[in-house]
């Protein structure tokens, strides 16, 4: 069974003037066969670099990445390929998957050339993120947001992978569809033996779709733990600020006085 496993993992860019900018710092995560850890955090914290680092597509300036207990990253290009193919992304922005001028069902085709046999029909995938079947024929943008989402997540699903990542891909959705296309997301993966890393700064969606969670801060994972136990009884002070940001329908924090951090 497949297992990501990071330990140690950094990842640094450089910037103007000769700087560097550590974005990911000292990381490790495990992400198990068949489960859904949630990766949540503020903007600008590292979440993305993070998913880039495990795909190979930006270089680790420390530790290592390994899926299936082999490594990833700063490999050889045949290696990489072959393990890269079954980690398949969905992006906040659809159209990052998605050829526009392409008919749905060819872009599904060409996902499930990727691994050939490893995906169902067509038919199955739009069925399995409840697109009618005659979506297949028409173009992207004859398609809502959400259901440009739903394409999207076809098409990761059409590769057959072992692991789905999702970079906030409900971000950029209504607040109605958020949480289903979260939970479409969890059912086909887990449908298809497949284990999910879901980022996002959505901490409400996240338990409703995580079986674990990470909290990440400045490049680093400052607490780690089953989502019910980190809801409730969060170790770490950034993340009861992050609980207690949480709206509710009365306008204040979710979290009770006990919680509230300075
Ligand atoms: N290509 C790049 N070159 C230089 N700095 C970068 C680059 N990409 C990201 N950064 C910086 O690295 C840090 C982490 O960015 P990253 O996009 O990983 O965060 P994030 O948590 O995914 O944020 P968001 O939720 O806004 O997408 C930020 O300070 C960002 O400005």
């Amino acid at each position: 069974m497949s297992t990501l496993q990071l330990d140690d993992v950094g990842v640094s860019y450089r910037l103007p003037g000769g700087q560097r900018l550590l974005a990911v710092d000292g990381v490790d995560l495990q992400v198990a066969a068949g489960e859904v850890v949630g990766l949540v955090g503020e903007s600008g914290c590292g979440k993305s670099t993070l998913a880039k680092a495990i795909c190979g597509l930006v270089p680790l300036s420390a530790g290592r990445v390994r899926y299936d207990d082999r490594p990833i990253g700063r490999l050889g290009l045949r290696t990489r390929a072959a393990e890269l193919r079954r980690i398949q992304m969905v992006f906040q922005n659809p159209y990052a998957s998605l050829n526009p001028r392409r008919r749905v069902r060819d872009q599904l085709q060409d996902g499930r050339r990727i691994n050939p046999g490893a995906a169902p029909s067509v038919a199955e995938l739009l069925d399995q993120v409840e697109l009618p079947a005659d979506a297949g024929a028409r173009f992207p943008h004859e398609f809502s947001g959400g259901q440009r989402q739903r394409i999207a997540i076809a098409r990761a699903m059409a590769a057959g992978p072992t692991l789905l990542i999702g970079d906030e891909p409900i971000a950029s959705l209504d607040a109605s569809l958020q949480a289903r296309i979260a939970s479409l997301m969890r059912e086909v993966a887990l449908a298809a033996g497949a284990s999910m890393l879901f980022i996002s700064h959505d901490l409400a969606v996240v338990r409703l779709i995580a079986d674990r969670v990470a909290v990440m801060r400045a490049g680093r994972i400052v607490e780690l733990g089953p989502t019910e136990q980190v809801w409730r009884e969060p170790a770490d002070a950034y993340t009861k600020r992050l609980l207690a940001a949480i709206p509710v329908a009365d306008g204040r924090g979710r979290l009770p006085e006990e919680l509230a951090v300075d």
